[in-house]
């Protein structure tokens, strides 16, 4: 199975080209307020149009209630719906029911008492993005730019769990250390926003491009042998079909 890959935070024309033209499986436009990277409604639908049939499309969210995940679905019509805040599994269940969509549920990564709850979320979305946990004074609870432990991720920490599809990872990913991160854990895609920015929100061309680049090189490393022999290559399962 290919890696996927998501460059998230596009907001302009140019640079959702560019991670067009690089290669990227999705791109993901943030509806969050007090992100940097928020759009409103009608310039996230003109980003659509422009991605439509060239990857899939995720919007990204942090608590949105119905109403507001109802405007966003209304107005780019996402392939898939980024979870980000502290929706619960009966929130995740209600969501997919509600608007017949996939979900990616992200899961903040501090520390190995934090895998305990995967499985609960793995049963109830479609995918999980194994993300940092954000710092305290963090405004954001994620595009921080921040990683956590890649090796909480590895063998012994992920054998007893339970998933059943590809998780991507995230956090603090840039071009210079996504082939690390993918030669050792072999995720199902990688996640990237503020490792492929020149200032918070400003996505750089140059930087989406060498990002994919270097992911998928390291890809094809360790398709060619795992790096973690205790751990089922090339990625776990995280959801019964
Ligand atoms: O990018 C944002 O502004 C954002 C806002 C609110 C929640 C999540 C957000 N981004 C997601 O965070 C991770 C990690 O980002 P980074 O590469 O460390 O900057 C990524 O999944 C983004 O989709």
């Amino acid at each position: 199975m290919s890696l996927e890959i998501k460059i998230c935070g596009l907001s302009t024309p140019e640079t959702l080209e560019a991670a067009l033209e690089a290669g990227a499986d999705m791109v993901g436009m943030v509806f969050f307020a007090r992100s940097p990277r928020h759009l409103d409604l009608a310039r996230a639908a003109g980003l659509a149009a422009q991605v439509r049939g060239r990857a899939q499309i995720v919007a990204l969210s942090v608590d949105a209630d119905d109403a507001a995940l109802a405007g966003i679905v209304a107005a780019i019509h996402p392939d898939l719906l980024q979870l980000h805040g502290a929706e619960d599994p009966a929130r995740i269940r209600a969501i997919r029911a509600r608007f017949g969509l996939p979900v990616m549920k992200a899961i903040g990564i501090g520390g190995a008492q934090d895998l305990a709850v995967l499985p609960a979320y793995a049963a109830a979305a479609d995918r999980l993005l194994l993300d940092a946990k954000p710092p305290k004074d963090a405004v954001l609870p994620g595009g921080n730019g921040v990683a956590f432990d890649w090796n909480l991720l590895t063998g012994p920490n992920l054998a007893g769990l339970d998933l059943t599809r590809p998780f991507m990872l995230s956090g603090g990913l840039d071009p210079d250390n996504v082939g690390a991160a993918v030669r050792l854990i072999q995720p199902g895609g990688v996640d990237v926003s503020s490792g492929v920015e020149r200032a918070p929100g400003i996505k750089d061309p140059d930087r989406i491009a060498a990002f994919v680049r270097a992911a998928r090189e390291a890809s094809a490393l360790a398709a060619s042998g795992p790096a973690d022999p205790a751990r089922p290559s090339p990625a776990r399962e995280t959801r019964p079909s």
